[in-house]
């Protein structure tokens, strides 16, 4: 079976992705250049698994993954969820003074969990998108005035220097990847199930939603709105509860929901990670 991940290789969602195989066995890893390249993959080759990141605690949610999950994914499920720590190093080809660094480059979650530090140290330094953190390491190559935000791994892989380390602007930094596939996970005891609805433009139909959870004692461990896409002001909501779609509890409250939503896309059910 195929895994695919944000490569190349030396991204941190590679880290999260050696994790989650070093629990298995049996899967040929592949690389690809992005994250929608990715799920466009699995709706095409419904064997095999992917893995990319959808929520970080700096920034937020990856909103690529989650606009993808939404109008793009049909079919593809959560069966699993890893969360591991991000340290970002600032990263050149020889070591370089910050004012000697006149483009820096990295992928826009890198970018954005380092904005402080950015501004700080390289006020004048143009900054530049890649499609992942280890690629831009890979393209800082025998450019005297450049640098990337990678992890360490990605430094040593592509033969760079590591100038500066632990530069995100909180230094307790956690992304959640997930791993999408044809099915999500059986019961473990200890799950949680994502949900994607939309709500009637109509007072309280939010609240109607949020009803049914108190109701049935059931926690409520994100909430997200992302633009609907069709009219400005509406809004697709992303929900995870604690409790698999098995439970008693978490069936009839798919059961009701059905009855309030305009649109309503379980994602799956699957064992929380901390
Ligand atoms: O570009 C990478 O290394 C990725 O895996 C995406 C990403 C970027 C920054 C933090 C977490 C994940």
């Amino acid at each position: 079976m195929n895994i695919y991940y944000l490569g190349p290789k030396g991204t941190f969602s590679e880290q999260a992705l050696i994790f989650y195989i070093s629990q298995k066995r049996g899967y040929c890893i592949k690389e690809l250049k992005t994250i929608p390249d990715i799920i466009t993959m699995l709706c095409i080759n419904k064997d095999d698994e992917g893995l990319v990141p959808i929520e970080n605690s700096i920034e937020g949610t990856v909103n690529v993954t989650l606009d993808m999950l939404i109008n793009d994914a049909d079919g593809l499920k959560i069966k699993r969820e890893i969360v591991i720590p991000i340290s970002h190093c600032l990263i050149a080809d020889k070591n370089l003074e910050f004012d000697e660094i006149k483009l820096v480059i990295s992928h826009p979650q890198a970018l954005a969990q380092c904005r402080n530090y950015i501004r700080r140290n390289l006020p004048n330094a143009e900054i530049v998108t890649a499609d992942s953190t280890a690629k831009a390491v890979s393209e800082i190559k025998n450019k005297a005035y450049a640098a990337a935000i990678g992890n360490a791994r990605a430094a040593e892989i592509y033969g760079a220097q590591i100038i500066d380390k632990d530069i995100q602007d909180v230094k307790n930094n956690f992304t959640r990847f997930i791993v999408l596939a044809s099915s999500d996970c059986e019961y473990t005891g200890n799950d949680k199930t994502s949900l994607i609805f939309s709500v009637p433009n109509e007072p309280g139909s939010l609240y109607k939603i949020l009803e049914v959870f108190a109701r049935e004692n059931v926690n409520m461990t994100k909430i997200e709105s992302r633009p609907s896409r069709k009219n400005m002001g509406e809004y697709v909501f992303w929900v995870d509860i604690e409790g698999h779609r098995c439970d008693n509890r978490i069936n009839k409250i798919l059961g009701v929901l059905m009855g309030k939503t305009e649109f309503l896309k379980v994602l799956g059910s699957y064992p929380k990670y901390l």
